[in-house]
């Protein structure tokens, strides 16, 4: 299972409140962690495996949206900011569409977020 974090900056200590509540679950099973680069640098502090992409202003959700076109992603979280404004606004929706086109599941939110890896964790620990 291969999976994407991206977080934008008033969102990264949701993302690593929210992965810590899985990490549990997560240290055992087949994952790998992909991020784009500052969000994946404070999900390793956090004690986590990830790669790293570049930053998303600089090309990283660029760099994920090609990963997801080629069917080398399972799952997109991407805890977006909706109260702010972002220069690379154009790659962020360019992720999403492509994330459409292609069918990869997409959480937004934590609520989202929690609900496909409560899923996830449940399917790999049964071994499904
Ligand atoms: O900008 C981002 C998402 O659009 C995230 O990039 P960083 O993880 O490098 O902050």
């Amino acid at each position: 299972m291969r999976i994407a974090l991206i977080a934008h900056d008033g969102k990264k200590a949701d993302m690593v409140h929210f992965l810590s509540g899985f990490k549990d679950r997560l240290l055992g099973a087949d994952i790998r962690l992909f991020a784009t680069g500052t969000t994946g640098s404070h999900i390793e502090r956090a004690g986590f495996e990830v790669e790293k992409l570049m930053s998303g202003p600089y090309g990283g959700d660029a760099q994920i949206a090609a990963m997801a076109a080629e069917k080398k992603l399972d799952l997109v979280i991407f805890f977006r900011d909706p109260l702010d404004k972002h220069p690379h606004e154009p790659d962020v929706q360019m992720l999403m569409r492509i994330c459409d086109v292609h069918n990869i599941p997409l959480a937004t939110n934590l609520a989202s977020a929690k609900l496909m890896f409560k899923q996830i964790t449940t399917d790999l620990h049964n071994g499904k």
